[in-house]
């Protein structure tokens, strides 16, 4: 089988959510020692949770972060406040767990795992999941990014690595990413899949200036310019002006969703990727929970594209699957709540006056 027929494949899989378990999980919820209601969203999540898991009191004993790298050509044209050899450093910061990821995976209870999509150096380390298909992306300044053989390749490791993460018994998995300058393949993606002008969707990244914002802006607006992506063909989107660790990232997202894992996502990268998923296959949506909302200029936007509303405002800008891994401990609120609360009759608590 080649690799756009496995893809036709895992997003003729992905199905809807079990409406049987959800209706169970209302239910349960309308039951517990609450006021109905009283717990918002975080009932909306634990009934969303019921229906991917397919049974109404889900748990996740097992939780992953991912955080898929690469690197991007793009960087020559001045996008990035800080230079490429940051990507390499830091996914042997991350291995060695001495990144903000690994602080907040250890508190999360998730594990991290690191997977070389595309980093242009050499990394070595015995648990860097090694799966480079180019050594980063050209400049799609001057041309496309990557191939759509490559793009199809990178989507194929996503959905590679979520295979592997369900055969270790992972049911849950925080989406991040790690490639100096991939604020601006982002950008690009937005700006085509969202439809919406440049400007709003360019941001200043790791910290650019407002001279290194102009060039950003004008850098994407040249790269869509020269590689006319397809809006209506998001692997060509993704070939053109993508990322290869984006590709992974939306590969995760399908794969995962075929075996009914539920994937939270991190901040734009992760999001721009979540939106590629989608119009690959608009039914990975409702596998999708949102985490923060980052600080980066267009995060909003794609999520608003998404229609996912983020829980979560700390004002971060971080990526590597920071927020990501903060909105697991609301995952397991939301499932620890509906499994382990009393019901009215359990405790014996009067139920609501009749009006
Ligand atoms: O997740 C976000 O919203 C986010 C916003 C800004 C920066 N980042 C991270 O910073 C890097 C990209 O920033 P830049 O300026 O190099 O394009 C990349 O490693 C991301 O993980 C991440
Ligand atoms: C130090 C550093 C850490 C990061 N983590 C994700 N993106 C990053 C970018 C930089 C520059």
């Amino acid at each position: 089988m080649n690799v756009e027929e496995q893809l036709a494949r895992v997003i003729a899989n992905i199905g809807p959510l079990h409406e049987d378990a959800m209706m169970q999980a209302a239910d349960r919820l309308d039951r517990l020692t609450k006021p109905q209601g009283s717990l918002g969203r975080l009932e909306q999540l634990a009934v969303q949770l019921a229906g991917i898991r397919g049974e109404p009191l889900p748990r996740f004993p097992r939780k992953a972060a991912v955080v898929m790298a690469g690197d991007h050509g793009v960087c020559e044209e001045g996008v990035s406040a800080y230079p490429a050899e940051v990507t390499p450093q830091m996914v042997l910061n991350m291995l060695s767990g001495g990144a903000a990821i690994n602080v907040l995976a250890r508190q999360a209870g998730a594990d991290v795992f690191c997977v070389d999509v595309g980093i242009s150096g050499d990394v070595r380390h015995p648990d860097l999941i090694e799966r480079k298909v180019r050594r980063g992306t050209a400049n799609m300044c001057a041309g496309p990014a990557m191939t759509r053989e490559e793009a199809l390749r990178s989507l194929a490791v996503g959905m590679e690595v979520a295979g592997l993460l369900a055969g270790r018994g992972v049911t849950l998995v925080a989406a991040g990413e790690m490639g100096i300058g991939n604020t601006t393949p982002s950008a690009a993606i937005a700006a085509v899949l969202a439809g919406v002008p440049v400007e709003t969707v360019v941001g200043r990244g790791t910290g650019l200036d407002d001279e290194g914002l102009a060039v950003k802006r004008e850098a994407v607006r040249r790269a869509i310019a020269v590689n006319r992506p397809d809006s209506d063909d998001p692997v060509d989107v993704l070939a053109k002006v993508g990322g290869l660790e984006i590709a992974a990232l939306a590969g995760l997202m399908l794969g995962a969703a075929t075996r009914r894992i539920p994937v939270v996502i991190d901040g734009f990268i992760s999001s721009a990727a979540a939106l590629a998923a989608v119009r690959l296959c608009p039914a990975v949506l409702s596998y999708l929970i949102a985490s923060h909302l980052s600080e980066e200029r267009g995060h909003a936007v794609v999520l608003d594209a998404l229609g996912l509303a983020p829980p979560i405002r700390l004002d971060m800008r971080l990526g590597e699957g920071s927020g990501a891994v903060l909105g697991l401990h609301l995952v397991e609120a939301a499932s620890r709540l509906i499994g382990e609360m009393a019901t009215f009759d359990s405790a014996g608590v009067s139920r609501r006056r009749e009006d």
